[in-house]
């Protein structure tokens, strides 16, 4: 499905990722996880094809990431809430609509979507009224409904109360039952663990680690992700360094 090939994106003279291949199956869910800085954004915005790379590919089947092929069969929840706030809700999703050249009259996933989300009724609000998860709810819905080969969530949990986190996670579930697949880039591991068929780890912009949570747990001798994910990015000395310093506190 989804390939990502040695790829490396050089700013200036800093490398942000380098050589970083992994691949996603039809219906898998991938996480992406690493410590701040590791290069997970790079990656995102290479598969999205917001930036070019300096060396490596992405490719979707036979579609390049630079084709409008690729890029309809690719649906993105950024982690930041870059929204146009003179939008009201219901405007904002007919512009992605019409971006995708997706009608959405008598659609009736977009009309489940406003309704597990309960949000028929802000949809008549400008945007900018809206709350922190209301904007995340918003974003989540208009990328569900285009109904995307891939859809890829960066921390698409944060900012979410518990009951709209519980329907987002059984969205991704059902999603890949459909056969789509689905990138996650989080911090949390537990969320990681729960949902993701394999995690990518990456550190300082290389990929360090890679498997299913019980491989990489095996592969490490560590009881958790947490400590598969200190080792592999280097961060166990550190991290129990601290410990000895808090328990001298
Ligand atoms: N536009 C840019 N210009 C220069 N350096 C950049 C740019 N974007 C990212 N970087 C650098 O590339 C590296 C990888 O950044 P990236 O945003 O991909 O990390 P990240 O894993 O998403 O981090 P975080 O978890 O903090 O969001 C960092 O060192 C960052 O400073």
């Amino acid at each position: 499905m989804l390939h990502v090939q040695a790829i490396k994106k050089v700013y200036d003279k800093h490398i942000a990722v380098h050589d970083v291949s992994f691949h996603i199956g039809q219906g898998e869910v991938v996480g992406l996880v690493g410590p701040n800085g590791s290069g997970k954004t790079t990656t995102i915005n290479a598969i999205l094809n917001v930036i070019n790379l300096t060396d490596g590919a992405v490719h979707m089947g036979d579609f390049p990431c630079t084709s409008k092929s690729f890029k309809k069969q690719v649906s993105y929840v950024p982690d930041d809430l870059l929204l146009p706030h003179v939008l009201t809700g219901k405007e904002y999703i007919e512009f992605v609509a019409a971006m995708y050249e997706l009608d959405i009259a008598n659609n009736e996933r977009l009309a489940s979507l406003i309704d597990i989300f309960d949000m028929k009724e802000a949809l008549k609000k400008p945007i900018e009224a809206y709350s922190h998860g209301m904007k995340k709810k918003i974003q989540l819905i208009s990328a569900v409904m285009l109904d995307t080969k891939l859809l890829v969530l960066d921390e698409p949990f944060r900012g979410l109360d518990i009951e709209a986190s519980i329907i987002t996670k059984k969205l991704i579930k059902n999603f890949t039952r459909q056969n789509c697949s689905l990138l996650l880039s989080t911090h949390d591991l537990l969320t990681a663990e729960a949902l993701c068929d394999r995690i990518v780890i990456l550190s300082k912009g290389k990929k360090v680690a890679e498997g299913s949570p019980e491989e990489l747990k095996q592969t490490y001798g560590a009881t958790d992700l947490e400590e598969v994910f200190l080792i592999a990015s280097g961060l166990k000395s550190r991290s129990d360094r601290y410990e000895k310093i808090i328990q001298n506190m």
